[in-house]
């Protein structure tokens, strides 16, 4: 791909995780990615899913996260460059001074790091609150000189946070995901909606497999700025691949001029 094409590939590695096992994830990973570098068609950009490294290992995470993430960002970044490919790393645990946070780091095809994104909204259900911290900052990011956006599970419950990605000039919003069986349809109307009411691309990696008493359903899914479902998995292991149109969001920008007709002092 040319850096100036509107089109691009996106891979997402739609995997089962093994619990408390960075060193196995990250084999297993890093495997699945090379094989998406190497398809016919290589992808411009590759998404992994949330907490890929460690799983949801909550009462040993102190142990597990990767000290700065420095391990991580090592390697992921190598491969980036190696690959001339972007790299939306899901979310790793990640031990910073002490204090643990669920990271999304961003890498572009030259292995430059461009965003590292800690989950701001910690989700009660699977007790992260009592071993994560938040992040204090939402992220936008440049890949190729087009704005995208950074959430993690949960926050996509928010769409206040989602509308603050697009008002700085978001096109798209990566998700990374560890999101359970008993809320697919939460998942499916929740991406949808964001992709809609912002008329951005949502791209959004969930994982697959069976964990502690959770078990998940996959269904990693791109959207388009209409609304449109371009890809979608199953519920098994698999990298879904697909190419998006980026002027598709200015076409639905100027279609419906949602953010022209905005009216934000009327709200309160
Ligand atoms: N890992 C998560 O944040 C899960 C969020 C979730 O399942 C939800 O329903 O929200």
């Amino acid at each position: 791909m040319s850096l100036q094409s509107s089109h691009w590939r996106i891979a997402m590695i739609q995997c089962d995780v093994a619990l408390g096992e960075p060193e196995v994830n990250r084999t297993k990973f890093e495997e699945a990615m090379e094989r998406a570098a190497h398809a016919a068609e290589k992808p411009d950009v590759i998404l992994l899913p949330e907490l890929w490294n460690t799983g949801y290992a909550l009462t040993e995470i102190g142990r597990l996260a990767d000290p700065e993430g420095q391990h991580n960002r090592a390697w992921l970044s190598a491969f980036a460059r190696r690959h001339g490919i972007h790299i939306i790393g899901g979310s790793i645990a990640e031990n910073r001074s002490g204090q643990v946070y669920n990271t999304m780091l961003v890498f572009d095809r030259n292995g430059d790091e461009v965003a590292a994104y800690s989950k701001i909204h910690l989700f009660r259900l699977m007790e992260e609150e009592k071993y994560l911290q938040p992040g204090e900052r939402s992220a936008t990011f440049e890949l190729d000189g087009v704005t995208a956006g950074a959430a993690i599970c949960y926050d996509i419950r928010f769409p206040e946070l989602t509308r603050s990605l697009a008002l700085r000039g978001a096109k798209l919003l990566f998700v990374a995901a560890e999101w359970p069986i008993p809320r697919l349809n939460h998942w499916r109307t929740l991406l949808t909606a964001r992709a809609i009411e912002n008329q951005m691309y949502v791209i959004a990696c969930n994982r697959t497999g069976k964990s502690g008493g959770d078990e998940f359903f996959g269904h990693s899914m791109i959207i388009d700025p209409w609304g449109e479902i371009v890809a979608e998995g199953g519920e098994a292991e698999e990298v879904v691949i697909a190419s998006i149109d980026l002027t598709l969001v200015d076409q639905v920008r100027r279609r419906i001029p949602v953010f022209d007709d905005r009216r934000p002092q009327a709200y309160d």
